[in-house]
């Protein structure tokens, strides 16, 4: 089964690379800028079509939370208007497309779990982009899955596990908010669920398969709590330890306004697709682990 997966260095294209290697079924095509540039449509049809997938995942955005509050357009181009028109390239080819949203499509003021249906109302540039994208995605192509996704993290590309990593090498304490809540999410799992969504759904394509889906790290935490976490497993390693100082957002002001609360319930794809991602703190153990040793995990 031949999967178009977007851009090469990402960390969920990384991640889908070397997960479909060692599972077989799929071949992974992982093409990015200049022949496909989600910020120049012409590029986006010609290179579908030329391919000729069966399915398209498309794990390439414009994800700089910051930077966008200064680039709205671009980011606005590559989110909303390229993840359309791939999604309508993909139905112009017969095939359905698995298309990666984000948490930050909600506001954070629910005290609960977010559910797929519940109302959007996303408080930064780049949530609002993601949201335009799944708008255009939905619209498009009828056999559409967009997986919202939340805090991701891997051995590859820029992450909030590598950042405290780095940062532990150079400081003795670092400062991080313990008033944002979410589900820390390893790119390799994101990778070993869109694999199995798309094996389930080339075998069944029923319509239940199809809409809007939560796949995230199961089990809540706050940044400053995965940061402690992170620093744990690094001390077990040998690796770089900081003492972890929570404070509040008001002491971190960033460009970006991010959400308090943007926990996702993932029981849609548990129930339909019968597939849960692992507990997060052992997923972070995992990759710390890897970042630490320099070797293959699991
Ligand atoms: N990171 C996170 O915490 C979260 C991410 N998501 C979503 O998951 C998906 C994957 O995220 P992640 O893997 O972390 O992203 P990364 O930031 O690691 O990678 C982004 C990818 O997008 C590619 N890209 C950027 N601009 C363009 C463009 N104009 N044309 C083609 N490709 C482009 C990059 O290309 P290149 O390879 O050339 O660098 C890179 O491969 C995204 O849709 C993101 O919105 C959702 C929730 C959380
Ligand atoms: C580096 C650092 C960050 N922080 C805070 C800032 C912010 O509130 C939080 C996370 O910071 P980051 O900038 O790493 O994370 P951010 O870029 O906001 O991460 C988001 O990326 C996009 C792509 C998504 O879709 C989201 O799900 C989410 O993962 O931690 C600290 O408190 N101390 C620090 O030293």
């Amino acid at each position: 089964m031949k999967l178009l997966v977007t851009g090469r260095e990402g960390q969920v294209v990384r991640s889908l690379i070397e997960r479909a290697n060692r599972n077989g079924r799929f071949e992974v095509v992982a093409l990015g800028r200049p022949e496909l540039d989600l910020s120049r449509p012409e590029t986006i049809r010609e290179t579908v079509l030329a391919v000729r997938p069966d399915i398209v995942v498309s794990a390439a955005a414009y994800t700089a939370v910051d930077l966008a509050e200064d680039e709205p357009d671009l980011a606005h181009a590559i989110n909303a208007v390229g993840a359309g028109m791939l999604a309508q390239s993909a139905a112009e080819a017969g095939a359905p497309i698995i298309h990666l949203s984000t948490d930050y499509v909600f506001s954070g003021t629910s005290q609960a779990p977010y559910h797929e249906g519940d109302a959007t109302d996303p408080q930064c540039i780049y949530g609002r982009t993601k949201l335009a994208g799944e708008e255009l995605v939905r619209a498009v192509n009828r056999e559409h899955v967009i997986v919202r996704t939340a805090w991701v993290y891997s051995p590859f590309g820029k992450n909030f596990v590598k950042t405290m990593l780095r940062l532990a090498a150079d400081r003795d304490e670092i400062a991080v908010v313990s008033d944002q809540w979410g589900n820390p999410t390893s790119a390799l799992d994101i990778a070993d669920g869109i694999l199995h969504v798309a094996g389930t759904f080339m075998e069944q394509r029923r319509p239940e398969l199809f809409g809007i889906f939560h796949l995230a790290g199961t089990g809540d935490i706050n940044w400053s709590g995965l940061a402690e976490v992170v620093m744990d497993v690094s001390q077990n390693h040998g690796g770089p330890t900081a003492k972890i100082r929570p404070i509040s957002t008001a002491e971190f002001p960033t460009k970006a306004v991010r959400p308090t609360n943007s926990r996702l319930c993932t029981d849609k794809l548990a129930s339909r697709y019968d597939w849960r991602a692992p507990n997060w703190q052992s997923s972070v153990d995992l990759t710390v682990a890897r970042l630490l040793d320099g070797n293959p995990i699991r």
